[in-house]
This record gives structure tokens, sequence and C-alpha cells, in this order.
């Protein structure tokens, strides 16, 4: 048995720090014990006191204003630094036992999710291949809102789907703030986002959402080949069959259980697919056994 983890990742604003003092909440209804880690070095207020802060580590504000870099490079030095100082995460989750449910609210930089492979080192430590043996799902959050602009909501769905490759862990994709879209959008249309139809992105040229993005006329007058691209695009997510949304409405205690439960599943799926190899170190314990 490990301990488990759910690591809150998303674009800036999309709700993740919202969505973990929801989780907070609902395990402290159901009395489950967990404990709650803030990841962004960046972070400035919190409803709950993080039990772990990256921030008595290393600030963003300090890294810009010593080393004279943006909030990018900024973002980056900070995890480079957690990186190798790893024994700040270690010596307080080694300890927890395996009832604990481990939230990471992580930055929301997207170049975290896309291209480097600071994310992968991080899960890859945390994770049951790495010395911290925990299960580890990421939830990956998009505003619902994203839905009422399909180039947006594809562009979205990309990124989820990149960091899905880039982290090889159990990953659920959530669509975050449903309070929002409900009225704007009818149950039967929010199901082809939530249930990903690529046919929403195969749209006519009529269609407001694509036409309304001046780049996407530009392609069009120019030979159509911004269409081209999007058959593109469609056929790569069609092929990728796995994604789908989960709606989230962080008001309603219902919709945290469901999205927790899913991750739980998501987990417990996982480890009955691949059982867990010994680490080299434990292997060399049992040999000397
Ligand atoms: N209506 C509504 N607003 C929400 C919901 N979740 C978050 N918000 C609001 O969206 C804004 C951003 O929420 P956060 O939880 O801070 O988002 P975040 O992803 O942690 O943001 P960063 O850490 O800056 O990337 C805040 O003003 C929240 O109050 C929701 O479910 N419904």
């Amino acid at each position: 048995m490990s301990k488990f983890g759910v690591l809150v990742m998303g674009p800036a604003g999309a709700g993740k720090t919202t969505f973990s003092n929801a989780i907070i909440q609902h395990l402290q209804t159901t009395r489950r014990s967990c404990f709650y880690v803030n990841l962004d070095p960046a972070a400035e207020s919190f409803a709950y006191t993080p039990d772990l802060d990256i921030r008595e580590l290393i600030t963003l504000e300090d890294v810009m204003e010593e080393l004279q870099l943006g909030p990018n490079g900024g973002l980056i030095y900070c995890f480079e630094f957690l990186l190798q100082n790893l024994e700040f995460l270690s010596e307080a989750l080694d300890p927890l036992s395996e009832e604990y449910l481990i939230i990471f609210d992580m930055p929301g930089q997207i170049e975290l999710y896309t291209h480097i492979p600071l994310l992968p080192s991080l899960t890859q430590y945390l994770s049951r291949q790495g010395p911290l043996n925990i299960n580890l799902c990421a939830a990956y959050l998009l505003e619902s809102t994203f839905v009422v602009d399909k180039a947006k909501f594809f562009a979205g769905t990309l990124s989820a789907m990149s960091a899905m490759l880039m982290l090889e862990i159990p990953h659920v994709n959530i669509l975050s703030k449903m309070d929002q879209v409900r009225d704007m959008i009818s149950r039967r249309e929010l199901r082809r986002f939530s249930n990903v139809d690529v046919q929403l992105l195969q749209t006519d040229e009529e269609d407001s959402s694509v036409t309304a993005n001046p780049m996407a006329k530009d392609a069009m007058l120019s030979g159509g080949s911004f269409k081209q691209l999007n058959r593109a695009v469609a056929q790569l997510i069609d092929d990728f069959s796995m994604v789908s949304f989960l709606q989230l409405d962080v008001q309603d205690e219902d919709s945290v259980a469901g999205v927790l439960s899913h991750i739980d599943d998501a987990i417990q799926f996982h480890e009955a697919q691949e059982p867990r190899e010994p680490r080299d170190d434990e292997q060399e314990a049992d040999h000397e056994a």
C-alpha cells in the first residue's frame, strides 16, 4: 500500500486553488486525512494554510529580484531549485501514513505542462516509480467558459493532452467553474465538449467562433489551410480516444465527491494495470535478506 496524491494542474486562473480547497473541505467533512502542499512559488493567499509551502524554500518574488529574471524564467528557476532540494518534500511527505490524500496545488504557467521536463522529473520522484512511492493522479482543470469559443476549447484540450503524455501518470481532465456555463449552453451541447466530439472542430467557414478569429480568416483566405489544420487536430484528438472532461461545480458537494471518486478510480485502475516494480535499493535489500 502507498499514499495517494493528486496534482492539481491547469492554466492560470482555471480554479486549481479553489478546487484544492473544495477537496480539503470534502475530506474534512468525511473525516479523511489530507495534506495540502502548495507548489506555486508566486501564490499570494490561501483559505486553508498549506501544510507544506514551496515559499518556505523559495519565492518567485525573491528570485525575480535577486536574479533579475522575469516571471516565467523565475518559475523555472524555482522548480530547478526544488529539484535540487528534494529533501524539502521527502522530509514532510515520507512520514505521512497511508490514509493521507496529498493535494499538490501547482502553478498556472502553461509551459510547465507542455515542453519543460521539470514536472516529469518531479512526478517521477513523487510517484510509485520513485523514492516517495505515492499513488499519483493528475487533475487537469480547464475553465468551462472555454466551450463558448471552440478554438480556445480545443487549444486547451491539446495542452491537457500534452500534460497527459508528458507525465505518464493516471490523469483526469476537468471542466471547472460549471456554474458559469449552465445557463449559456444546453446539457446536450455540453456533453459534446465533455466527451470531446471532434466534429465540433470541423465546422464550416460560417461558424462565428472560427471566423471571429482574424488569423483564422486570413488562413482561410489564403487557401483553406486553417480548415486543413482543424482537420489534422481533430484527427489527432480522435486518435487519442481517451480525451474527456469531468464537470466540476465546487459549490456542489456531490460534484466534488464525484470528481474525487473518478480520481480514486483512475489510480486504482492504473495500479491494477501496472504493478509497481521494486526499485534497485529494494531489490538489493531483498537480496541481502
Ligand atoms: N464562479 C466560479 N468562480 C470560480 C470557481 N473556481 C474558481 N473561481 C474563481 O476564479 C478565480 C481563480 O481561481 P483560483 O482557484 O485562484 O485559480 P488558480 O487556477 O488556482 O489560479 P492561479 O494559481 O493563479 O493559476 C478566482 O477569482 C476564483 O474565485 C468556480 O467554480 N466558479
